[in-house]
């Protein structure tokens, strides 16, 4: 942040048009909802939630603007004007030559894993993400992570967690031979080690070490306007340089992407897969009509695809994004302040509790960030997110539970949706949990579906 800014009270850049109300439950209400879910945010009906922090994904409001284009939706089956608008889109601020799109995120990590990678190749990556690393694994492939020590400890401040480590990558390469690595995984604001970011030069670096051995990089572009703002506050060389520029930069050192659309690009629901390789392209495009829809709407509604060619353009506006990371930021502070345990530094999308630390008294076993996550809620109706042993999943050849070093509870700001008084109010709640967090027993596992248990697991006092 420059020394100018600092000195002055910044205010979300837009003013509110449409409201939707929100409703708090009695505390014996919201105890009723949580054992009736199982003890599993996820399980809970939104509308038993007061202030909904577990996911920033297709949760933002929508500006006038995109509203404005949902009306524009042209729903012809095939060759949609809003294709070629997303298309365009895509290609300016991109920079990406091909497009595919799918219905989010995930439908384009199932296409690119199985068109690229083969029964036991291994897939190096920043750090492991639940959908991705599943779409890895089903299409016969492992995956490897290669980021920097310093991601794995919450309280290590460098200010590009996301970085890769060159020497872990560069063994692998040479441990398992360039054949049998497909692609380098790199995603920029890395969501499981609390929206951390990748510098440029360490892309670059990762650029070209994958030159050297012939390995092509596809970017989990998720949340890539939020690294960039990142880059700006923290890398030198880059404090000038316009976000949709460093964005622009970061796209062209990959060769192809994936994207949940409905993070950065503020829409609620949408995704593509875009492509430098041509023939790489052609395969997609006739996976897609398999598993999507036609290779002009993917499992999108024209009006979809129109929203968020808008929203592309409106991610990388400054005052937008100084005001998304900012608004995290702030929670992020206030949390730090009142000194509880929290990831450092704090991310671009969350605050992310450090729930090892909340909760010393409980071991893994007893799913530390699970039971502080179904405790935030009964406190105030915030609802937060696991990201601990129960998002980590089982190994699938021993069968026993992966216990990662970071067990967190993630508070997820949607975009443009919450008010800084609704920070506030989450910040008194983590802050109250936090006092009583001696009374706090753990839970144990009731119910595990086989794939993303998190998501559908139930749960039980110990
Ligand atoms: C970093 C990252 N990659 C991929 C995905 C998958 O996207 P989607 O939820 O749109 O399928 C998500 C969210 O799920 C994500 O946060
Ligand atoms: N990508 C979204 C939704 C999601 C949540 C958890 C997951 O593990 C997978 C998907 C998020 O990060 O919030």
């Amino acid at each position: 942040m420059k020394s100018d800014e600092r000195k002055r009270s910044w205010a979300e850049p837009y003013k509110i048009k449409m409201v939707e109300p929100v409703r708090m439950i009695s505390r014996e209400e919201r105890q009723e909802a949580i054992e009736e879910a199982g003890y599993n945010t996820f399980l809970l009906r939104s509308r038993d939630v007061y202030i909904d922090l577990l996911t920033d994904s297709g949760t933002s409001a929508m500006s006038d603007r995109q509203w404005a284009g949902m009306m524009l939706g042209d729903e012809a089956y095939a060759g949609s004007e809003n294709f070629y608008h997303l298309e365009e889109a895509i290609q300016k601020f991109y920079g990406y030559k091909h497009v595919v799109p799918t219905h989010q995120g995930r439908g384009a990590e199932h296409i690119i894993s199985q068109l690229m990678i083969k029964e036991g190749d291994f897939v190096p990556g920043n750090m492991y993400f639940t959908t991705t690393k599943l779409h890895q694994e089903l299409a016969g492939g492992t995956f490897v992570d290669v980021i920097i020590d310093e991601a794995h400890d919450p309280e290590n401040e460098h200010p590009f967690k996301a970085n890769v480590d060159l020497e872990k990558l560069e063994r692998l390469i040479e441990e398992k031979g360039a054949d049998r690595i497909p692609y380098v995984s790199i995603a920029t604001s890395v969501n499981m080690a609390g929206g951390q970011p990748i510098s440029l030069g360490n892309l670059k670096k990762v650029r070209e070490l994958t030159d050297k051995y012939d390995i092509p990089i596809i970017h989990d572009m998720t949340r890539v306007a939020e690294n960039a703002y990142f880059i700006k506050q923290r890398e030198p060389g880059y404090e000038d340089v316009p976000i949709k520029d460093i964005v622009h930069e970061i796209c062209s050192l990959t060769d192809g992407a994936t994207m949940s659309a409905k993070k950065d690009a503020l829409v609620n629901i949408g995704g593509f897969l875009a492509l430098n390789d041509e023939e790489l392209f052609k395969l997609a495009q006739n996976m897609v009509v398999v598993y999507e829809g036609l290779h002009t709407y993917g499992g999108m509604a024209g009006r979809d695809m129109e929203a968020l060619a808008i929203g592309i353009t409106e991610s990388v506006e400054e005052n937008h994004i100084r005001a998304r990371v900012g608004q995290v930021q702030y929670l992020g502070e206030k949390l730090l302040d009142m000194g509880v345990p929290i990831v450092k530094p704090i991310g671009s999308h969350g605050v992310f509790l450090n729930a090892r630390k909340i909760l010393p008294h409980l071991s893994q076993d007893e799913l530390p960030a699970q039971t502080l996550a179904a405790a935030l809620y009964v406190d105030s109706g915030v609802r937060s997110m696991e990201r601990g042993v129960v998002s980590a999943g089982r190994n699938h050849e021993t069968g026993e539970h992966n216990y990662p070093e970071l067990e967190l509870v993630r508070l997820t700001i949607p975009r443009r949706v919450y008010t800084q008084a609704h920070m506030d109010v989450v910040a008194e709640s983590v802050e109250a949990v936090y006092k009583n967090r001696e009374e706090i027993t753990g839970l144990e596992f009731d119910y595990e579906p086989e794939y993303l248990r998190f998501f559908q697991s139930r749960f039980k006092k110990r």
